[in-house]
């Protein structure tokens, strides 16, 4: 087990900057989940912590010592891939015993973690059987007992659900977890998918082109997203923007703009007025309602059920989509007017120009 800590580590490719600046700890024992969209170097980031890719520069230590210079052996890193490769000619036990060849074990001791490993991930009755004869998540769980029984001091695994199917992606999802809490081993999971960033990391750190955009849990991600990327990658539905200027009035702060004037609350109901801003809402946060003072004009576009609750998307002023949540089996045709409200205590307010959420200078 072993925190780690990348320092201001910048990788580029020629002139092109796949990673800038980054700089992250992950602790003893967290699960940390990076999260971002294609290219924007969650796996490069991983190859630089396992040795696999130079860092242009920076550091990167292992509970404080610098293993920048080290091998990917020295640094005792498992890491897990989408598609991780089992030998097809080998049984599962001999592909986890490859792991640990070169350890110098004894043999005894070798039998005694492969059997412990194999215990871990469920995977005993399937140790003499052959890849072929093996469900994708069972090759998936050998890869993991392969992975585990070197007793790495951190694990790191890139899209390794991806290749799988839907199910089997949550039954794993929920495997890992809980595999990463019993053994509390370090642990950095790469995805895409913003939902299993959610579900599955202890904190999730969100990058863009190269940079890390924000770095917390992921109640904090949702709850307080701190750029408008952010805001707009976490979420299902995304969430809602809404564009206005703030202006001071009667010593409060109002939003405003040719269909809304709604009084700011809240955490920002001190931030200074700006004659652009983006209001951000989630769309569970809304209510479709009679028209009224400060309600949002929409028009339906399409409805979604989902079972459990609808999401109406609708045109909204400013010609951005407005997704709100309504109760199961809501419906209205297509092109309806349709009103929304919203608690703006509970909206979020972001610079155009910088894409940061507003700086207030105290509560409300
Ligand atoms: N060996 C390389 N040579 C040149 N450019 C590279 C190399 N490896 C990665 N890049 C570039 O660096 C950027 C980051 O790539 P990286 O693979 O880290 O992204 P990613 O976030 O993991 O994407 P994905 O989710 O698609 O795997 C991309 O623009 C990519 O094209």
């Amino acid at each position: 087990m072993a925190r780690i800590d990348l320092h201001n580590i910048v990788k580029t490719y020629g002139s092109h900057h796949a990673v800038e600046n980054l700089d992250m700890t992950i602790e003893d024992g967290e699960l940390l989940v990076l999260l971002g969209p294609s290219g924007c170097g969650k796996s490069t980031t991983m190859n630089m912590i396992a040795g696999l890719t130079e860092p242009t520069s920076g550091k990167i230590l292992f509970d404080g010592a610098d293993v920048t210079s080290h091998s990917p052996h020295q640094r005792n890193i498992a890491m897990v891939f989408q598609s991780s490769l089992l030998y097809p000619h080998l049984s599962a036990r001999d592909n986890i015993y490859m792991s640990l060849k070169r350890s110098g074990l004894s043999k005894q001791e070798i039998n005694a973690r492969i059997a412990h490993a194999a215990e871990t991930v469920d995977v005993t009755r399937l140790l003499d059987k052959m890849p072929s004869q093996l469900s994708g998540g069972e090759r998936q769980r050998v890869a993991t007992a392969k992975a585990i029984v070197r007793e790495p001091a951190g694990f790191l695994l890139d899209e390794p659900l991806s290749a799988l199917d839907a199910s089997l992606r949550l039954s794993l999802r929920a495997e890992l977890v809980n595999l990463q809490k019993r053994i509390r081993t370090t642990m950095i999971f790469v995805t895409h998918d913003q939902v299993e960033a959610m579900t599955m990391g202890d904190r999730i750190g969100v990058m863009r082109k190269g940079r890390l955009e924000q770095i917390g849990t992921p109640t904090d991600i949702y709850n307080r997203p701190a750029t408008l990327f952010v805001a707009g990658f976490v979420g299902v539905p995304p969430m809602n923007f809404l564009k206005g200027a703030l202006e001071k009035a009667d010593g409060r702060l109002w939003l405003t703009n040719p269909s809304l004037k709604m009084e700011i609350k809240g955490e920002f109901a001190n931030a200074a007025p700006q004659k652009e801003v983006i209001l951000g809402i989630r769309p569970h946060l809304m209510r479709l309602t009679e028209a009224g003072a400060s309600a949002l004009p929409l028009t339906v576009y399409a409805i979604e059920q989902l079972g459990n609750e609808a999401i109406v998307i609708c045109d909204g002023p400013d010609g951005g989509k407005i997704r709100v949540v309504a109760p199961a089996g809501f419906t209205a045709p297509v092109g309806a007017r349709l009103d929304a409200t919203f608690d703006s205590a509970a909206a979020r307010l972001y610079d155009p120009a910088s894409e940061r959420v507003l700086a207030v200078t105290g509560k409300a």
